[in-house]
């Protein structure tokens, strides 16, 4: 092998590093932060968590016999140096791309991601389900299980939940509790304080200390301990700590990107003989060893294409305010109106528009760390005292605090409104991340009103309308990405509650659109209309209530009613259906196609390219029309819209 070979090119999977040195895979590290950048320079992605855990990831294969060994990332996001160490190094600039590697882990993509996530918080309680399963199948008692989770993912319910079940029990366990003090923005709440406090304020173990402490714990390992302890004695600090209390057994803190200090730690934690879960505290940087991005980990959490030398990232030619901005633009013209509105994020200040809101009312901003359900029902409180509280979630995050949602909020009536953004398909996040299904999850409780605009001058509507709607909750969903470009009014107008408006009057066929597909409508309009075919087009605004004059009206005047949204089955069209079935109008022998999302997961792609694949395009809608009226089109072809496809 000639010298200046990088010693990456020697690794395929993690075997092959568990015969370098210490210093070899020091290099390994350092050859691997360089793709990871260059890498990520071309795909986009999360870019600043990777590199944080560059050093644990090649000492974590270094040290444990994956895939054999179980190791869990939380979230995810952070698992592109650990793609690029098990195989999938030859398409690792695929990542995130059309048909290419998942941005995340995915169970079925590699052997090595024994969970997939995406979502976060959830690794220990995959983690002790494994160790559990290991236990009651009598495999072997050596098997390890590791679970990496970020300090900012610590902070959900669903990582406490998870250690309070570990700590009571006696199945081998170890959880990596990754410290880069940031989040997407800066980490709040008392957790990370304390955190922090903990890796600053505790005297460090001598080295007598510290082989006695291990030696207790770990008999086996004292030997090895002793011999290497000197190493790492500064960086090991033990005893006292909230997850020793929680029945863990806590190690740490160490420096995340030394080498030295994590391979005899993780060695040590591998041949302990003891039973039940250990906390091991590592410290790292986001963004570590590319200046850019240690400088602005925020701005480099997840990154467009960019420029290494430079770090500037790509940006699109100047365009429409994306959703995200009208959101916290209307938003914060309502709460100039009335100093009751109020703001939660979960962890998403950015994401969600709330950072502008939060520079303009400070005070009013409440950024309560990745805690969806508690976000829920601290809004669900704040509305019981007369406070006005807007929830911003994305769609998918949302899921998360559905119980709350339900038994919190609608049971109770309270006027909490749901800002739910990324609704419907998002791009290079992939399925994980989608939207599809609130329609379904939110239109189904007794009454929420449920409203999706469908430009962003509809969005300052619907806001000024959910801040006026105060006797019950109401929610509202809107797309990642921009808007058409619409002359903004300072502040949006209150909507009647469920009614619709037609936008262009036919007489054959109708489609009545929920969401910006109504742009679709539009354009498939004008083709269907070129074929002859008079065409009605009707932008619902609201799933619930439903414009049932405006239902009743299309159903009696046309031949063909279509419904289309970015949502599954059982959203709005659903409703639609049920609502024609139940009054009758069904019978009077209309033909409806309600055009969704289909039944099947849709991987990460251009959002142009997932509109094709879901069968949501304006040509969709001509073909369904087409087929519905039995005609077949200029290609000879039926539909092949998600209607007959569903
Ligand atoms: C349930 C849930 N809420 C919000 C998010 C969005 N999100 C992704 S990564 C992240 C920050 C995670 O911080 P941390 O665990 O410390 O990892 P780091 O990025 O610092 O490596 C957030 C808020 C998510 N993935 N899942
Ligand atoms: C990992 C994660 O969940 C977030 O970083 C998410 O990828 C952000 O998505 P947006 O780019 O749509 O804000
Ligand atoms: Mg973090």
């Amino acid at each position: 092998m000639p010298p200046h070979t990088p010693l990456l090119d020697r690794v395929t999977y993690p075997a092959d590093l568990r015969n370098f040195s210490a210093e070899q895979l020091a290099q390994v590290a350092e050859e691997l932060r360089a793709e990871v950048v260059d890498t990520v320079s071309v795909t986009g992605g999360h870019l600043g968590s990777a590199l944080g855990v560059i050093e644990l990831t090649v000492a974590i294969h270094a040290v444990f016999d994956t895939p054999n060994d179980r190791l869990i990332w939380d979230v995810g996001h952070q698992a592109y140096p650990h793609k690029t160490l098990t195989g999938r190094r030859d398409r690792i600039r695929t990542l995130r791309q059309p048909g290419g590697l998942s941005g995340f882990t995915r169970r079925s993509e590699s052997e090595y991601d024994p969970f997939g996530a995406a979502h976060s918080s959830t690794s220990i309680s995959a983690g002790l389900g494994m160790a559990v399963a290991r236990d009651l199948k009598g495999d072997d008692p050596d098997k390890q299980i590791i679970c990496v989770i970020g300090d900012g993912s610590m902070s959900a319910g669903m990582a406490y939940e998870a250690m309070n079940n570990a700590g009571s029990m006696k199945s081998r366990l170890i959880v990596i509790l990754n410290d880069n003090d940031m989040s997407i923005a800066p980490p709040v709440g008392a957790m990370s304080a304390y955190l922090s406090r903990l890796i600053s304020s505790r005297s460090f173990l001598n080295l007598r200390d510290l082989a006695a402490k291990m030696a207790k714990r770990f008999p086996r390992s004292i030997e090895r301990t002793a011999k290497r302890a000197e190493e790492y004695a500064r960086g090991i600090l033990t005893g006292g700590t909230l997850f020793e209390e929680l029945g863990f057994y806590y190690v740490g803190p160490i420096d995340g990107h030394n080498m030295d200090h994590l391979l005899p730690v993780l060695r040590n934690l591998r041949d302990h003989e003891e039973g039940g879960p250990v906390l091991l505290h590592v410290v790292t940087q986001k963004g570590k060893g590319y200046a850019p991005a240690e400088q602005s980990p925020d701005k480099y959490h997840g990154v467009t294409r960019f420029n290494v030398v430079t770090g500037e990232q790509g940006k699109a030619p100047p365009g429409p305010p994306s959703y995200t901005k009208v959101f916290a633009k209307a938003l914060i013209a309502e709460a100039e109106a009335d100093p009751r509105i109020v703001a939660v994020t979960a962890a998403m200040p950015t994401g969600t528009g709330l950072d502008s809101f939060g520079k303009r009312f400070p005070d009013r901003t409440f950024d309560v760390g990745i805690a969806e359900q508690h976000a829920v029902t601290f809004a669900a409180g704040m509305a019981t005292e007369g406070i006005k509280p807007f929830v911003a979630i994305y769609s998918t995050f949302l899921q998360r605090g559905y119980d709350q949602v339900v038994h919190d909020v609608a049971i109770q009536s309270l006027p909490v409104r749901f800002a739910m953004d990324r609704a419907g398909m998002v791009g290079a996040d992939g399925h994980t991340h989608a939207g599809v299904y609130d329609l379904c999850f939110m239109g189904c409780l007794p009454g929420m009103v449920v409203m999706a605009p469908s430009d962003e001058l509809e969005l300052m509507d619907v806001v000024a309308t959910a801040a006026a709607i105060d006797d019950r909750p109401s929610a509202f969903r809107y797309p990642r990405g921009d808007g058409f470009g619409l002359d903004l009014p300072a502040r949006g107008k209150v909507l009647e509650l469920g009614r619709g408006r037609v936008m262009r009057e036919g007489s054959k066929i109708a489609v009545l659109a929920l969401g910006p597909r109504l742009y679709e409508a539009m354009k498939a309009a004008d083709e269907l209309a070129a074929r002859g075919f008079s065409t009605t087009v009707a932008d619902a605004r609201f799933m619930k209530p439903l414009d049932t004059d405006l239902i009743t009206q299309l159903a009696r005047n046309h031949e063909v009613v279509i419904t289309i949204e970015d949502n599954v089955s059982g959203g709005f069209g659903s409703a639609v259906l049920h609502y024609m079935a139940v009054s009758g109008l069904l019978d009077r022998g209309v033909k409806v196609r309600p055009m969704v999302i289909p039944d099947r997961l849709i991987d990460h792609n251009t959002p142009a390219a997932q509109s094709i694949e879901a069968g949501l395009t304006a040509k969709d809608i001509v073909a369904t029309a087409l087929t519905a009226l039995g005609v077949a089109d200029a290609s000879g072809s039926t539909s092949s819209g998600s209607a007959v496809r569903a």
